[in-house]
């Protein structure tokens, strides 16, 4: 399917016309741009238009394939919220983008390295659209997460206005707090999502996830999502989740993670070693939007981007935390 927006107001103003293709992982939606072939660049304001599922396309977060900034990688991934912000980490974008780079011809690999805002993940095609991601590492230390605590704990109180509630805080390049909760279908996903993620005890925000233990090897999930709000499905999310159940030592190495729109493969063998997911893709049209003209034409020479406002530096450093923009 094709089809063809148009996003400058009037005809004066026509911009330049930028292909995308919408894709998804598990429902996690995602509109993807690749910025090699195509100049591109939208300001944060564009981005939340673009987002809007009925003044735009519709989209959780947008993906965007750029040149490698680092020798030993193929890609740079770039990772954009609903509300505009810039993020360091989205797993089922991730996947998407592995099947987007071959799809597109962009390259003919199987094992696609990408490097985020927050280091290098390696992306591996399997059969039928399957993609498995070596997620990395996941960080545990609250300044790095970052977490405020004085001291890395498998489980932290945090005040919640009146309540209080027990949560594990744990990075896959992004930060997320992970609830244990008796059913997923009944959890306060609503009510806790929107505070916990602003909560002053996460200086950059938070994705919320809440956890139902069904065995050592199932779990169901439900992400409210930085940035976006409670999706169907959340890639960083189920490994973050499974992170904090071995954490608590209620789950095994390997554990099916079953979300709203379906289900993730996530094995762990425990601290100091990367959490690997394996879950489909699926692409389901390619667009073309006509950009308003006051788009200003990619810088091509730059080495830092601040049209995103992302504070985020574009030399690779593992142990920078790139501030997230607040819309
Ligand atoms: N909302 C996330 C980014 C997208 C993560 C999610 N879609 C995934 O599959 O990991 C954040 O602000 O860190």
């Amino acid at each position: 399917m094709s089809g063809e927006a148009d996003m400058s107001q009037s005809r004066r103003s026509q911009g330049p016309m930028l292909n995308f293709t919408k894709m998804h992982g598990l429902g996690n939606d995602f509109m993807v741009v690749d910025a090699i072939s195509q100049p591109f660049r939208l300001r944060p304001e564009m981005i939340r238009e673009l987002a809007d599922r009925n003044f735009g396309i519709g989209f959780d977060q947008l993906l965007v394939v750029e040149p490698p900034g680092l020798p030993d990688v193929d890609f740079r991934y770039r990772i954009f919220n609903s509300d505009g912000s810039e993020v360091e980490q989205c797993g089922n974008g991730a996947r998407c983008f592995a099947r987007f780079v071959r799809d597109q011809r962009l390259t003919n690999k199987k094992v696609i390295r990408v490097q985020t805002a927050k280091g290098v993940i390696e992306l591996r095609v399997g059969r039928a659209g399957m993609v498995t991601v070596d997620m990395g590492v996941p960080e545990l230390n609250p300044p790095a997460i970052p977490f405020a605590a004085d001291r890395r704990k498998d489980v932290y109180t945090v005040e919640l206005g009146g309540d209080t509630v027990e949560l594990s805080a744990v990075s896959m390049g992004n930060p997320h707090g992970v609830l244990l909760v008796d059913d997923v279908d009944t959890a306060p996903v609503g009510e806790y999502g929107p505070r916990l993620e602003n909560h002053p005890r996460f200086p950059a925000r938070a994705n919320i996830g809440f956890l139902q233990i069904v065995d050592r090897t199932h779990v169901r999930l439900r992400v409210f999502e930085r940035g976006s709000g409670e999706t169907m499905a959340c890639g960083s999310g189920a490994c973050a989740a499974v992170v904090a159940g071995c954490l608590r030592g209620l789950l095994d190495n390997r554990v099916d993670v079953e979300l709203k729109g379906g289900r993730l493969v996530i094995e762990w063998q425990g601290e100091g070693a990367p959490v690997m997911m394996e879950g489909p893709t699926a692409s389901v049209f390619e667009g073309q939007l006509r950009l308003p003209a006051d788009q200003p034409p990619r810088r091509r020479k730059s080495t830092r981007h601040s049209d995103a406002k992302s504070g985020t530096n574009r030399q690779n450093n593992r142990h920078r935390q790139p501030a997230t923009s607040r819309p």
